[in-house]
């Protein structure tokens, strides 16, 4: 079972659910949504329950729903911080419901950032939020997969330059090593994992011409992963890295900032798009997308990307109790 959080309410969030249980209620994977039941009224047929272990029983004929209260009702498009600590509630009540064995993975909804930042908020997006949840700080890193292509920003929310400031062999070994065992274990690769590592400057810095942020930071870090037996190849010159005969020859792209893989990813796979979280002790996964407010209300929603992630969700679950089960066998 699946549990799906709320996500910000006067966002596209209450939509997407309502679709993808429509696109999911007959062939599974079945999930439960943690959230106020009022968003959804009219819309899709509701059963609250208290349990995720009633939720199978209904899911063909009702979205199962664990009830929050909203503080103010939601306005579509228009989102309220005073709802912010029942979008965090969500987020927790569905980590707890994992970590309790009551659920078997975390699939998020899409919040705003800015709208839950407060004291009991200082992150900046779900992913570092969940690891700390999972007691997991500092291990976890995100990745982008599509049909197309799988990234994985190396340095993800900060202005560039302090992506570039962040910058450390230390933090591309450690993020490279996250990424291939959870390619390994999650993702059930069958060869090992292939790594392409982009340079930060044009042309990968052109032998230091053009920077030396290659030369310094991500070779050695290169030569580091090769003496480890890891298969990678870079620095990568960015700008050709991800036409088709490049990504032919690679599993993942280890990109150094944010917007250098998110872009590619989203021009080629926007709606098939999932974000997951590896180095975490549960699954997470979430459509790729954000809160979409200026589309908010208008049945004008694109479910698939959290369909996808649904449905990810489920399979990575399935390649993870498959590996232990191996390991312990
Ligand atoms: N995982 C998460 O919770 C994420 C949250 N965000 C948050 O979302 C907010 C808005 O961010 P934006 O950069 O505007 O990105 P966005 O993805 O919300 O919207 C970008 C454009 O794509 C459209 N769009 C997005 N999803 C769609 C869908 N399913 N169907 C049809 N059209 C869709 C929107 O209408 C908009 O024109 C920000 O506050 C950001 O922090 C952004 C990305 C991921
Ligand atoms: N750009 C990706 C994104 O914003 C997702 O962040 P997170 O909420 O999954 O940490």
């Amino acid at each position: 079972m699946l549990v799906l959080t709320q996500g910000d309410p006067a966002g596209i969030a209450p939509e997407i659910t309502a679709k993808a249980w429509h696109a999911l209620r007959e062939q599974g994977p079945a999930f439960v949504w943690v959230g106020d039941p009022a968003l959804l009224e009219g819309v899709v047929p509701v059963s609250v329950i208290d349990d995720p272990a009633q939720a199978r029983a209904v899911f063909a004929d009702a979205l199962p729903v664990m009830p929050l209260s909203l503080a103010v009702p939601a306005v579509p498009g228009q989102p309220d911080r005073r709802n912010a600590a029942v979008i965090l509630e969500s987020i927790r009540r569905a980590v707890a419901l994992v970590q309790a064995g009551a659920a078997d993975a975390v699939v998020t909804n899409p919040i705003s950032k800015d709208v839950v930042q407060g004291p009991d908020f200082t992150h900046p997006g779900h992913t570092s939020f969940l690891a700390e949840l999972c007691g997991a700080e500092g291990r976890e890193v995100m990745m982008l997969a599509g049909p197309s292509l799988r990234v994985v920003p190396v340095t993800v929310h900060v202005a560039l330059r302090k992506a570039i400031e962040q910058l450390t062999v230390a933090r591309i070994v450690e993020t490279a090593r996250t990424v291939a065992a959870g390619l390994a274990r999650d993702f059930g690769l069958a060869h090992a994992p292939r790594l392409a590592v982009a340079g930060l400057n044009p042309h990968a810095g052109e032998n230091g011409l053009m920077g030396d942020e290659e030369q310094r930071i991500i070779i050695p870090a290169i030569e580091t992963l090769r003496a480890e037996g890891y298969e990678v190849t870079g620095p990568m010159p960015p700008d050709t890295m991800f036409t088709p005969q490049a990504r032919a020859n690679y599993d993942v792209a280890l990109c150094m900032y944010h917007d250098q893989g998110l872009i590619p990813l989203k021009t080629l796979d926007m709606a098939q798009g999932v974000n997951v979280t590896l180095g975490l002790p549960i699954v997470r996964t979430s459509p790729d997308h954000g809160t979409a407010f200026d589309r908010a209300g208008q049945n004008r929603a694109d479910p698939t990307s959290l369909v996808c992630a649904l449905q990810l969700a489920g399979r990575l679950v399935r390649n993870r109790q498959a590996a232990e089960g191996r390991k312990t066998a």
